[in-house]
């Protein structure tokens, strides 16, 4: 016990000698001549820093003569709010700057430990408070600031690599707490009588709820999804490497109803990126495309729906190419109304070099979407991989799916229905978008149970339908004028003898017909005879 005691008593002895020794010497040095006063402060802080063993680095929250806010003191109180709310004890609590949600970083004079690499470094929150404040007509702002303290022997592991991180994680940190954003172009027509000011683009915030883990879509696609889009959002050093704009398309294709506007937004919450939805029929030329793309933010969405409504990508690449295109008349079709009633004169050539890189000059990743109901009609120069890196085929519900909307919708992961489901499911083909109506409540007395027979009953629906579907037909072969044609037929409920003989077959069969001998065979076969005439 007894060295504890002498050891306090050295401590306190030391600590009321410096006091004196302070007290003694605030008082002479006020005789001392300014110069003297000078010469041995500096030697003073010489004498600290020699046996100090610690470096400060101090980050104040504004800068320059004009005060602006500091990025980086942004980036460091981000980073520490993720630290800080563990460990501090005073912290204070703000609503962030485009964000809904309330942000803890800890209080000023509080300190608090971060470890790197397996070094310690403290950093502490204070702030200057300006003696003519209160007095000042306009008083000046609080100037706060972070100090970071580490020791001097790690002093190129902190300033090379600690900060770096800490501003990239920071920046992270308030890209993900930033509120969405979801932008849409403004029509050619708006524009050109709207103020100065006004940009190319309008937003609103973007607060869609769809997740990966409430998509209906197989786990294997989700999961291969997911990598990439991870993958990618990792890349930056790869793609500067290879000398490429750092770019991802993504083409998703399937029936209306599928989930392609879904998964979107699911992409965009798990990359908390913004959505650009590019309407290309209210673009008016190719400049104004580009004007548009060179508007567009790092980390986000490029998506451009409809791809085979928006611009005629059907026929041959050249002829598209030159014509300019009347892009309305793809979105009439579609019953959507164009916003400009000049219509684009957007060209695929000018879509293709803004998809190969144009924007590459304003730096920072960016995804393109395109979706398209019609796969199969798209001009293969914009599918082509490289453009569209990833294919996605959205389809029909399978039981997989089906139970992620169960559990969505219903919050039930089992149920003694989900036999007669599955195996309704095999038999009729009903989209996610479909199911997920059924699955919903539509008033507070509807339960699991009426949800759950009104998608049976919505599902035999689709059966019979699909067992009255007329003849399904599918040519082999397209070259008519040499070859016949094999011609599978599928007759289901309605048997119907292309032979005009009345005994057909329920299984269907396939058969050679020759068309130039045989067309009025093939016409009947099929209930449209366009349709026919488009198959052969
Ligand atoms: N795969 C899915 N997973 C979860 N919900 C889905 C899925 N597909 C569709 N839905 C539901 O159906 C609605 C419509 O789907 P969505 O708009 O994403 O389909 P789409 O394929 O983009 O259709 P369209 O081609 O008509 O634009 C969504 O709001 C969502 O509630």
């Amino acid at each position: 016990m007894a060295t504890p005691r002498t050891m306090m008593e050295l401590w306190t002895t030391l600590g009321s000698t410096i006091a004196s020794f302070m007290f003694v010497w605030a008082i002479i040095r006020q005789f001392f001549p300014v110069e003297l006063r000078r010469y041995l402060g500096s030697y003073t802080h010489r004498l600290v820093d020699y046996f100090y063993p610690y470096i400060q680095i101090t980050i104040h929250e504004f800068t320059g003569s004009h005060l602006k806010h500091s990025e980086a003191y942004s980036s460091v109180e981000a980073y520490l709010s993720t630290n800080s709310s563990k460990i501090a004890k005073r912290l204070k609590a703000e609503v962030g700057k485009d964000s809904s949600k309330l942000l803890l970083s800890m209080d000023e004079h509080e300190r608090v430990t971060d470890e790197f690499n397996g070094v310690q470094v403290w950093w502490l929150s204070s702030k200057v408070v300006s003696l003519s404040r209160a007095m000042s007509y306009y008083p000046e702002p609080e100037r706060r600031y972070y100090r970071l303290k580490f020791h001097k022997k790690h002093r190129d592991m902190i300033t090379e690599t600690y900060l770096e991180h800490v501003l990239n994680k920071g920046k992270e940190i308030k890209r993900q707490n930033k509120q969405r954003r979801l932008y849409t172009n403004n029509s050619s027509s708006s524009i050109k009588y709207s103020s100065r000011r006004q940009t190319l683009w309008s937003h609103i915030v973007f607060e869609h709820p769809a997740t990966f883990e409430t998509l209906a879509m197989e786990p294997d696609k989700k999961q291969e999804i997911t990598e990439d889009l991870l993958t990618f959002s990792k890349s930056k050093d790869y793609y500067a490497r290879i000398g490429k704009a750092w770019k991802r398309g993504y083409l998703l294709h399937g029936p209306p109803g599928t989930g392609k506007s879904t998964l979107i937004a699911a992409m965009a919450n798990f990359l908390s990126y913004d959505i650009y939805d590019l309407e290309l029929t209210a673009v008016k030329d190719n400049t104004e495309l580009r004007m548009l793309l060179i508007g567009t933010t790092s980390k986000s969405i490029i998506v451009i729906e409809d791809i085979d409504c928006s611009l005629e990508l059907t026929g041959q690449r050249k002829k598209i190419e030159e014509k300019p295109l009347d892009s309305n008349k793809g979105k009439k079709e579609a019953g959507k109304e164009p916003k400009d009633e000049g219509g684009s004169k957007v060209t695929l050539s000018g879509l293709l070099n803004f998809i190969d890189g144009l924007w590459s000059s304003s730096g920072g990743e960016r995804i393109i979407v395109f979706t398209t109901n019609y796969v199969e009609k798209l001009d293969p120069a914009l599918t082509r991989r490289g453009r569209m890196d990833k294919h996605v085929e959205m389809s029909y519900c399978n039981f997989e799916g089906f139970k992620v909307l169960a559990k969505n919708y219903l919050e039930v992961e089992a149920h003694p229905t989900f036999d007669l489901i599955q195996k309704l499911m095999k038999e009729a083909l009903i989209t996610p978008a479909d199911v997920a109506e059924n699955l919903m409540p539509k008033t507070a007395t509807e339960n699991a149970d009426v949800c759950l027979s009104n998608l049976i009953r919505a599902l035999n629906e689709a059966k019979d339908l699909k067992k009255n579907e007329p003849a399904k037909v599918e040519a082999m072969s397209t070259d008519t004028e040499k070859e016949p044609v094999k011609v599978e037929v599928m007759l289901l409920d309605q048997p119907k003898d292309i032979t005009g003989s009345t005994e057909g077959t329920s299984k269907g069969g396939s058969m050679l017909l020759d068309p130039i001998k045989d067309p009025v065979k093939v016409d009947e076969m099929l209930p449209d005879k366009q349709e026919a005439a488009a198959i052969l």
